[in-house]
C-alpha cells in the first residue's frame, strides 16, 4: 500500500533540508528521504569543514608576514588541531543527530534511505512507495565527477570527502582539476607542508572566472610553493608501493596521494528520472521561475546546473517553498549569482565574466584596478595583493559582472552584489562616497577606467 503524505523531498542537503523543514512547520505532512546524512555535503564534506582549514592555514601564512610588519611568530602547523575540530565542531565526528533532531522539531519526518522516483508524485524507498498529495522536491546535489583517465578506476584516490577526512596529511599530493575544489584544498596543505602538485587540463586555474582571476590563483600558489600545471592533461595513472604516478606529457609526476577534484555531475538516470518524462542522459534537472520541473515535481539545488553553491540551494529552495504554498515572490533570477573561492588572496565574482557579456552580444566596457598600489593595500602589506574587475553593459549604463580579488574579496564583493542585482546605474555608483582607507575604495578608480572607449581595459589606482 502507498504511503500517502502531502510532500516528499529526496536528498536532505542544505536545499532539501530547508524545504522540507519549512513545509513542515508550516503544518503539511513532510518525508524527508536521505541516503546518507542530513545537511548533505556543504556540512560534513565542503564548505564548513573546507573553510575551517582554509581559517587554519591562514593563521599560519600570516604568522610567516609578520616578521617584516610586527616582528617575528613563530607557529609550527599542526594539522591534528584542524582534524580534531573538524571532528568535534564541525561535524559532530560525522554524525547527524542534531540536524535529524532540527527537522523532527519542525514536524518533518526523516525516512533513511535512497529514494527514487516511480512516476508522478511517487518516491519508493527501498519497500515502501509514497505517494505526494502536493508533489515531491528533487534536492540530491550531485557526486564528484571521475575522469576517464587510463589507470584511475580502483586505485585509492582521493575526493573531496577524503580531503576533508584526513586526520594526516600526505607528504605530496597531486590534485587534479584546477577549480575551486581543488585550489582551496592545495593551498591549505602546502600551508601545511604537503608537497602540492595542481594538473589542470584548461589553459587556467578557475577557468569558469575572468583569466585574470586564474592567474593571480596560480600566483599565490606557486607562493605557497605548489606547483601549477596548466593545459595538461593525465594520460595514465599508476599506483603502487611507492604511491601514484602521473603520465604528463613527457614525465611521470609523483605523489602519495591523488585527489580528484575535477568537477561533479549529478546521476538522473538512478534517481528515476525518466519515470516523469524527464531526460535521464541531462547534466542537470530542467526547471521554470518557480522550481517546477514537472507537474507536482520540483527541483533545487546542485542538481539543477545553477551554480554549484550552497546559497544557490537555499535560494532555490525558497522558491520552491513558496510556490508549494501557494505564496506569492519573485521567480529565480541568476543574473546577480555571486560565488566566492576562498583562496588567499579570496577570488570572488558576481554575475556575468567579460567573455560571457560579448558571448551575449552586449556592447561591454571593463577596467581593472590592482589592489596593492590602493593605499589600503600598501598599508597592508604583504598578503594584500588582489585586483578588481567590472563588467559594465554599456548601452545600459549598468554594471553586469565584476570580480573582486584580495584578502576580503569575498566581503569586498557584496557592495558590486547589490549593484548588479539592483542594477544601479553606473553614473550613480560615481558619486557614492567610499570609505578612506578600505579595500573598497578601488571600486571608485575602477568605475573611473569605464569611462575608457569600449572594449579598452582601463587600469586606475586608489
Ligand atoms: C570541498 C567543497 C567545498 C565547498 N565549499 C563551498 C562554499 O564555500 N560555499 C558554497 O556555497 N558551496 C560550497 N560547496 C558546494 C556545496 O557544498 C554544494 O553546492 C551544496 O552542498 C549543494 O547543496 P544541495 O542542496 O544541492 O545538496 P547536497 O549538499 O549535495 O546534498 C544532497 C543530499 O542528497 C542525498 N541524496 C542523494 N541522492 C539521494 C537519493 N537518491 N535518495 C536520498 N538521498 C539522496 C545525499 O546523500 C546528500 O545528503 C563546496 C563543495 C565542496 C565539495
Ligand atoms: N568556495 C566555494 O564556493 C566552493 C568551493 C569548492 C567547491 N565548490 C563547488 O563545488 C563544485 C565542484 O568543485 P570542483 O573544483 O570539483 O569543480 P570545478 O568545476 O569548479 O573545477 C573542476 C576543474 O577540473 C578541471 N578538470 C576536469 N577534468 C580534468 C582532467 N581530466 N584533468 C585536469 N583537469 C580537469 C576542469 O577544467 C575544471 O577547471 C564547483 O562547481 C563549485 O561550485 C564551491
Amino acid at each position: 500500500m502507498d504511503e500517502q503524505v502531502d510532500v516528499v523531498v529526496v536528498g536532505l542537503g542544505p536545499g532539501g533540508e530547508h524545504v522540507a523543514g519549512t513545509l513542515a512547520e508550516a503544518g503539511l505532512d513532510v518525508v524527508g528521504v536521505e541516503a546518507e546524512l542530513v545537511g548533505g555535503e556543504c556540512p560534513y564534506w565542503g564548505c564548513v569543514p573546507s573553510k575551517m582549514m582554509i581559517r587554519a592555514a591562514n593563521l599560519v601564512a600570516e604568522a610567516c608576514r609578520t616578521p617584516a610588519l610586527a616582528g617575528p611568530a613563530a607557529v609550527t602547523p599542526d594539522w591534528s588541531r584542524v582534524a580534531d575540530r573538524i571532528r568535534r565542531e564541525a561535524t559532530d565526528d560525522w554524525n547527524d543527530q542534531v540536524a535529524v533532531e532540527r527537522l523532527e522539531g519542525k514536524g518533518g519526518r526523516l525516512v533513511r534511505g535512497t529514494g527514487r522516483l516511480a512516476g508522478e508524485r511517487r518516491v519508493t524507498v527501498g519497500d515502501r512507495t509514497f505517494e505526494a498529495r502536493r508533489g515531491v522536491v528533487l534536492a540530491t546535489g550531485g557526486r564528484p565527477r571521475i575522469p576517464s583517465v587510463p589507470g584511475l578506476a580502483g586505485t585509492p584516490y582521493w575526493t573531496n570527502r577524503d580531503a576533508m577526512a584526513a586526520k594526516e596529511l600526505p607528504a605530496s599530493m597531486i590534485v587534479l582539476g584546477g577549480g575551486a575544489v581543488g585550489v582551496e584544498v592545495a593551498q591549505v596543505f602546502a600551508r601545511f607542508g604537503c608537497r602540492v602538485t595542481v594538473l589542470e587540463g584548461q589553459e587556467r586555474l578557475l577557468s569558469h572566472e575572468e583569466p585574470e582571476a586564474g592567474e593571480l590563483a596560480a600566483k599565490a600558489l606557486r607562493a605557497d610553493g605548489v606547483t601549477v600545471l596548466t593545459g595538461v592533461r593525465a594520460r595514465q595513472i599508476v599506483y603502487g608501493e611507492a604511491g601514484f604516478g602521473v603520465h604528463v606529457e613527457n614525465e611521470v609526476l609523483r605523489a602519495e596521494r591523488l585527489l580528484v577534484a575535477a568537477g561533479r555531475y549529478a546521476d538522473l538516470g538512478a534517481l528515476g528520472v525518466r519515470t516523469v518524462g524527464l531526460d535521464p542522459a541531462a547534466a542537470a534537472v530542467p526547471t521554470d521561475g518557480r522550481m517546477r520541473a514537472a507537474d507536482g515535481l520540483w527541483a533545487v539545488g546542485d542538481l539543477t546546473g545553477r551554480g554549484a553553491f550552497t546559497h544557490v540551494s537555499m535560494y532555490q529552495a525558497q522558491i520552491a517553498v513558496r510556490d508549494i504554498l501557494g505564496e506569492p515572490g519573485p521567480e529565480a533570477d541568476y543574473r546577480a549569482l555571486p560565488r566566492v573561492t576562498f583562496t588567499d588572496p579570496e577570488i570572488a565574482a558576481v554575475g556575468l565574466t567579460e567573455r560571457q557579456a560579448r558571448e551575449r552580444g552586449l556592447r561591454v566596457r571593463t577596467s581593472v584596478t590592482g589592489l596593492s598600489a590602493s593605499t589600503r593595500g600598501w598599508i597592508h602589506g604583504p598578503g594584500g595583493e588582489g585586483f578588481l574587475k567590472l563588467v559594465e553593459d554599456a548601452d545600459r549604463g549598468v554594471l553586469v559582472g565584476a570580480t573582486s580579488a584580495g584578502p576580503a574579496g569575498g566581503e569586498l564583493l557584496y557592495g558590486l552584489n547589490v549593484a548588479v542585482h539592483a542594477e544601479v546605474p553606473v553614473e550613480r555608483l560615481r558619486h557614492m562616497i567610499y570609505t578612506y582607507p578600505t579595500f573598497h575604495r578601488a571600486v571608485e578608480p575602477a568605475l573611473a577606467g569605464l569611462r575608457r572607449p569600449d572594449g579598452v581595459s582601463a587600469r586606475g589606482a586608489c
